[in-house]
């Protein structure tokens, strides 16, 4: 790792303050995910900036996400001898080299004109799964013609006509997606304050949702309050991929998802843009992997900005990681090399959070190198 302060960056040059403060200015380029967000929302339209960065009601658990991480604390182990640790994980739907996903996010063309197969491409570089949004402004099947090397799951929207969900199901099928994602908080859609104070309703001319193509129309996202078990029991029936359930948050769901035949849960309060005041998604964690009790796995999102966020997430029993916003921001900021970049980021800085803790693999973290700090 190269310390802050041991090498510049060309156009940088320190200067020492007169109090003798040794200043280096804000790089050239971002040296952190969080630094994408002022280097993407300097080329965003500030419509999409705050459809990207925005949440539900007063962003209350949009905060939270984050601010849990601070409140966590890593207590390291020593004179382990681990070596160069492992970050690969193996998931329901395959390997990645890496335990952060790209969480399943609408619009891309909307931050890149390449869109999703930006991203998807720099996913296959990283080696790790993207998660392709059924919102996706690229349809599936061209996503995967983009990047051939990539590990793509669907996130389905469940729609009340499950005749079009069972063409959603196919097209995925049909693209290769190794697994379906099925998002289970949206009922309705959050009432996000930021998007109507812009009148951010539609995406620009010559933008849609591909996947929704029906026939010579687009057909309009459902978020319907009747999907029940009932519809993932159907969905059962209707493909051998494995389901994943988005969305949970309660553990006597987590519970009820056990017996309806899915292959894992991902704890998510979508990023704070649905129900607000929902817990720290972190925070829900520790509840869900003991409801759960090893019998799928339990992967999370919402808030993960560090690899020592994912070292927590998997300490307190999460399979996996996944990012939202940082990945839009890699993208806006710089396109496939934007999102490549984000994900290297994380990458090196999950190995070297599980060197400092003396891990071989994540399979070394446990719960007691987790504490709760009063910050
Ligand atoms: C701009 C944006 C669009 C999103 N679109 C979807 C979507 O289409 N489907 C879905 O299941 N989740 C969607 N999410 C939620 C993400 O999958 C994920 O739960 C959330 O972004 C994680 O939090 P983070 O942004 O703090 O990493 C979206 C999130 C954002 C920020
Ligand atoms: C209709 C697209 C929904 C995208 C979404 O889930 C979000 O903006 O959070």
């Amino acid at each position: 790792m190269t310390g802050v302060g041991t090498t510049r960056m060309a156009g940088e040059s320190p200067h020492v303050t007169d109090t003798g403060t040794r200043v280096i200015p804000a790089p050239a380029v971002p040296w952190t995910p969080r630094e994408f967000e002022a280097a993407a929302r300097a080329r965003l339209a500030p419509e999409h900036y705050d459809y990207f960065a925005g949440g539900a009601g007063d962003e209350v658990t949009v905060r939270a996400n984050e601010a849990a991480f601070g409140r966590l604390s890593l207590v390291p182990r020593v004179l382990r001898g681990a070596g160069r640790p492992r970050t690969d994980v193996t998931l329901p739907g395959g390997r990645a080299a890496m335990p952060v996903l790209v969480a399943p996010t609408a619009f891309h063309r909307l931050a890149d004109p390449e869109g999703e197969r930006a991203t998807a491409r720099a996913a296959a570089a990283a080696g790790t799964v993207m998660i392709v949004s059924m919102a996706s402004t690229v349809a599936v099947g061209e996503v995967a013609a983009a990047a051939p090397e990539a590990t793509l799951w669907f996130q389905l929207y469940v729609q009340p006509d499950m005749a079009f969900t069972e063409t959603l199901v196919r097209r995925a099928e049909a693209a290769g997606c190794r697994a379906l994602v099925v998002t289970v908080d949206s009922p309705a859609r959050g009432l996000r304050d930021r998007e109507r104070r812009h009148g951010f309703w539609d995406l620009p001319e010559g933008m849609a949702c591909e996947n929704l193509r029906d026939g010579g129309r687009v057909r309009p996202i459902v978020m319907s309050p009747e999907i029940s078990w009932e519809h993932i029991d159907l969905l059962r029936e209707m493909t051998t991929l494995p389901i994943i359930l988005k969305g949970v948050a309660h553990p006597a769901d987590a519970r009820l998802a056990l017996g309806h035949g899915v292959s894992g849960l991902l704890v998510s309060n979508h990023g704070g843009r649905q129900l607000d005041t929902v817990p720290a998604a972190v925070d829900l964690l520790p509840e869900i992997v003991a409801a759960v009790g090893g019998a799928v796995p339990v992967l999370m999102d919402g808030g993960v900005r560090r690899g020592t966020d994912v070292l927590k997430a998997m300490a307190l029993g999460a399979g996996a990681v996944a990012v939202g916003r940082p990945v839009i921001w890699g993208l806006a900021a710089d396109g496939e090399r934007g999102v490549t970049r984000v994900l290297d980021l994380l990458r090196s800085e999950v190995e070297q959070a599980l060197t400092l803790c003396g891990c071989a693999s994540v399979h070394d973290l446990d719960p007691g190198m987790v504490r709760r700090s009063c910050r």
